[in-house]
Order: C-alpha cells, then structure tokens, then sequence
C-alpha cells in the first residue's frame, strides 16, 4: 500500500506541505508511515523499541502456564495476557494465531492500582515508561495538527487525551509463531482500532490495509526501517462525524520466507479519557452536521474499549457473537447505501 512517508521532524517545523498531506492522510485512508530518522524524540522511541522488542522476548519465552496468570479477561480487564487462540477470528469459529500483553499507561504512571506483573515487566518499568511518554508525544503532535485542521478551540483533543488522567491507553506486545501453511485464517481479524491514535513498531510484514470503496482488495503495509505506523481510531471517526477516518486492518501469515519466523510487534495505543463521550464534537465548522433526526447514543470511551476487547474472547461467551465486538468499520469503508 503506497501510505504517506511523514516526517516527524517536519511535522514539528509545521512544514507547510508536510501538514498538508498530513491531513490528506488523516482524512482519506487514516494511516501513514512516520519517518523518525534524525529526530531527538524519534531517535529516542527508536532505541526504546529495539529495547522493548528484546523485553517481549523474554517475556514471551515464560511457560504459558505462568503467562496465562496474567489472563484478567474474567475480570473484565483487558490488561495482561491474552492467550494464542483466545480469540474467535471468523464466523466459521476460526480461532487467532497471536498472544499479547497489553501494560496500562496508568499502572506504569502510578494512577491506578498495580496489577501483578512477571519480573521481565517490573524490571523493566522504567524503559516501558519511556516508551509511553514518547509514544504520547507523537500522539500528542497528531491530535494537536488535527485540532487545528478541524479549527476547533485549542486544546480541545489534548484535553481528552492528557497522560496523567485515566484512560485506556496502554502497551501492546505482541508473538505469533511461524505459520507457512495458514495462509487463509487472519492472525489477528480486520478490525478498526478502538481509540484515538496508534503508534506501531513491526519487523516482518503481515499487516494489511483495506482501503475504502465496494470492491476493495487487502493490501500489504511493508515494514520500514527508522519508521512507525501511525494509524487513527475510532473516536476519531465519532468525534469528526466520519469526517476522519479509521482504516480496517488485519494481520495475516507473512509473505515468502517471512512466514518462517516468529513476528513481533510493539504497539502504543491512545485512547481517550475514561468518561469521554464517544460523540461528533461542537465548536468545529469542518465537521459534517448529522443527517436530520439522528441522535447519536451516549457511549463512554472506557465501555466502548471493554466492549470490543472483550467480545470475541471465547472463555467469556458461550457463543461468541462477532457483530458485537464491531466499531467503526462499516463508517470505514465507505460504502454508500
Ligand atoms: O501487529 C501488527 O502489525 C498490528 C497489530 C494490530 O493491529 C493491533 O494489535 O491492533
Ligand atoms: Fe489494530
């Protein structure tokens, strides 16, 4: 897929054109490379990636047994491990080829209580904070430059996003073995993100995008070195009535030789406050009206990530039912009706 190359150095000049195609890309597929090179802030959660990706290493070698201690889906928390396979990716009952640990920004900030963690996690808080606070500088630039794009009252997007306030925002790592012979299940199912911006670190393809339109084909987003993925989320896609937008995406076997390894990823996601509403924003001129007659529902970003984190996890549902774990995708593609 022929995503934007975005400067992190230019976007923090305000390069004039670097800005513009910026919001292009924000607007029309809502995912872009973010080139870090030769940047203090991007060199920065360049070396703290290398670190963390050697972490998940080690953290991911523990026994499933000790591993699945950390499984607090039964509580209905989405922090910790999810399990390989813990998740029904199709409506045929197929099952995911990917493990996570996902560490909350609020555990490694010391704004909620500490949840048990393996001793490669607590050894490593410092690193895994490092992390988090680049990771929301980068979110931080995005939301500011889409503030202005959508001449809303400054601050307005930082306001829901500020990293000492509770929110969802959290770590993901993530494995998934080799699998040269499973080309047809998904590791991981199309979805769109459930929050504001992501931030990605991976090293081996399988990530794929569909773009918008009726006859939309899967697209490959190659790996590039010195780079992050930044892609936008659904309260993105609610706040602007559509106006931005939240690309499907999924992860499935690497391509050719690829597929012989393991593959890792490394993911910051932002999400807003707990409270927030998830509802189009006032006080902007560029965000489209609702049509006549529609009131949106009441939806709090934290029930909004509960919900579809957890609604295709197959120890909590006798059936699971995968309309349910649904987000913004239909808005996504752009499909008329
Ligand atoms: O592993 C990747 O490249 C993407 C992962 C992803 O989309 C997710 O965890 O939401
Ligand atoms: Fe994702």
């Amino acid at each position: 897929m022929p995503l934007d190359r975005l400067s992190l150095a230019k976007l923090l000049q305000h390069d004039s054109e670097e800005y513009r195609k910026f919001c292009r890309a924000c607007e029309d597929i809502g995912f872009f490379y973010l080139d870090l090179r030769d940047q203090e802030l991007g060199d920065s959660i360049l070396s703290d990636a290398d670190e963390l990706f050697r972490v998940s290493e080690q953290l991911f070698v523990l026994d499933v047994k000790e591993k699945s201690k950390y499984d607090h889906s039964k509580k209905r928390s989405y922090y910790g491990y999810k399990p390989l396979g813990a998740g029904q990716v199709d409506e045929k009952g197929n099952l995911d080829s990917v493990e996570f640990y996902n560490i909350a920004k609020d555990d490694l900030f010391g704004i909620m209580d500490r949840l048990p963690q393996p001793e490669i996690i607590e050894s490593n808080r410092n690193k895994l904070k490092s992390f988090v606070s680049n990771a929301h500088a980068i979110v931080r630039l995005v939301l500011d430059l889409l503030n202005e794009h959508l001449q809303l009252p400054p601050c307005t997007l930082a306001n829901m996003h500020r990293l000492d306030h509770h929110s969802g925002d959290q770590i993901r790592m993530t494995r998934s073995p080799p699998q040269p012979l499973n080309g047809e299940v998904p590791r991981l199912a199309g979805h769109t993100d459930f929050g504001s911006v992501t931030v990605l670190f991976n090293r081996l393809g399988g990530l794929q995008v569909l773009p918008p339109g009726q006859d939309a084909e899967w697209k490959w987003v190659k790996p590039l070195r010195g780079h992050c993925i930044v892609n936008l989320g659904d309260s993105l896609v609610k706040f602007t009535n559509g106006l931005l937008r939240s690309n499907i995406h999924r992860v499935i076997s690497s391509p050719g030789a690829q597929a012989e390894s393991t593959r890792y990823s490394l993911v910051y996601f932002s999400r807003p406050e707990d409270d927030v509403l998830l509802k189009r924003l006032q006080g902007s001129p560029v965000i489209p009206p609702l049509p006549d007659g529609v009131v949106e529902e009441d939806v709090k970003s934290k029930d909004w990530i509960i919900r579809r984190a957890l609604a295709n996890r197959t120890n909590l549902h006798d059936k699971v039912d995968l309309e349910s774990a649904r987000g913004t995708e239909q808005i996504s593609r752009r499909i008329q009706v």
